[in-house]
């Protein structure tokens, strides 16, 4: 069956500056997001999953630029050029939750306003009874109390928790087909932090609109998503269904980045864990992968030939990694465990 795809993604690149100092912040990436599917995606600070969230949205801003490939929502190609088009895109097809509300809502204007503001968009003639109840209806489903009388408040007159689900209903106000949640629960305490992605998984869920999560929490990927994409050095590195790559990594990076998480003690507060050395800096990349020089696994082509990713259902794991070993990674540990399946 061809399942619906609301977001398909070729090769692409984005870069800020130029000449020498130009930082490849994404590199080829490819990357297909179908109804209502929930895919995770992880990777270090610096890695250029925001730069690859931003580009798809049209917004990527006058330091950068989206320098090749397409990008396709629900099987139509856009123009990131025709700033009509991508304004009409953002909210009704795609809408992007922010990491910090406050920077996202005007401190000096209604939540009712802004709602109101964020469904008007998209809906010019509705009438003021609609709006409002419309606005009252969202806030209720994002759960917050009193609705009706809250929606005259002020951003600071809410909780942060309560402010992430004003933006989370803002992003669903006009029922997209895709919301791109770009670290949206960092800025929150752990409690509110569950609640308001237990929120978000229940509206994706009820609607069927697809999630592209981005995040440095892996425990949130493993409870949130059906499918993972590590990012590494503006590369997908690996890419697999959540239960697969939770059992079994393809990838050394994501191996190591697993492997973090249960040493808690090298856990900085709300990053990924920390695994031996950095990555290379995305205006000077080294030939043959960009990983190798951190890679316990590396052998004789890794740091000649860089290693395209590469499906790997055929040796039985749902999923395809970018490295010259993975497909031999998966081989060995199938011998190992005896063939079970
Ligand atoms: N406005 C900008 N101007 C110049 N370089 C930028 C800009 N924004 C991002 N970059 C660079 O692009 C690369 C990717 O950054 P990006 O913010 O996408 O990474 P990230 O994986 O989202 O990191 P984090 O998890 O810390 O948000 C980095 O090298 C970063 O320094």
């Amino acid at each position: 069956m061809n399942e619906q795809l609301v977001l398909e993604v070729n090769d692409l690149r984005t870069q800020f500056g130029s000449g020498p100092g130009c930082v490849h912040a994404v590199r080829g990436v490819d990357l297909k997001i179908k109804k209502g599917e929930k895919v995770g995606l992880v990777g270090e600070s610096g890695s250029g999953k925001s730069a690859l969230a931003l580009s798809i949205m049209g917004l990527i801003g006058p330091a950068g630029q989206v320098s090749g490939g397409t990008i396709a929502i629900n099987g139509q190609v856009i123009d990131q050029q025709d700033e009509r088009q991508m304004s009409q895109i953002r909210g009704a097809n795609i809408s992007l939750v922010y990491q910090d509300p406050m920077a996202a809502l005007d401190p000096v204007w209604t939540i009712g306003g802004q709602m109101g503001e964020a469904i008007r968009r998209h809906n010019r003639r509705i009438s003021r009874a609609a709006l409002r109840a419309r606005i009252v209806e969202l806030l209720r489903a994002v759960e917050v109390p009193d609705a009706e009388h809250r929606l005259n408040s002020y951003p600071m007159q809410y909780s942060g928790g309560m402010r992430q689900r004003v933006l989370i209903a803002m992003a669903i106000a006009n029922e997209p087909e895709l919301i791109i949640a770009d670290e949206p629960t960092t800025a929150l305490d752990v409690t509110t932090q569950a609640q308001v992605l237990d929120l978000l998984q229940r509206l994706a869920d009820s609607h069927d609109t697809a999630v592209l999560l981005v995040t440095h929490n892996m425990g949130v990927v493993a409870q949130f998503c059906d499918r993972v994409m590590v990012m590494y050095a503006g590369r997908i590195v690996e890419e697999a269904e959540s239960r697969a790559l939770f059992a079994h990594q393809a990838h050394p990076y994501t191996e190591a980045l697993l492997k973090a998480v249960l040493h808690p003690d090298r856990l900085p507060e709300g990053r990924l864990p920390s695994i031996p050395g950095t990555p290379p800096p995305l205006h000077q990349l080294p030939v043959g992968c960009a990983f190798a020089a951190r890679c316990p696994q590396r052998g004789e082509p890794c740091t000649a030939l860089d290693p395209q990713l590469i499906e790997l259902s055929d040796v039985g794991y749902s999923g395809g990694a970018a490295c010259h070993f993975s497909r031999q990674r998966v081989v060995d540990r199938r011998t190992e465990r005896g063939n079970a399946p």
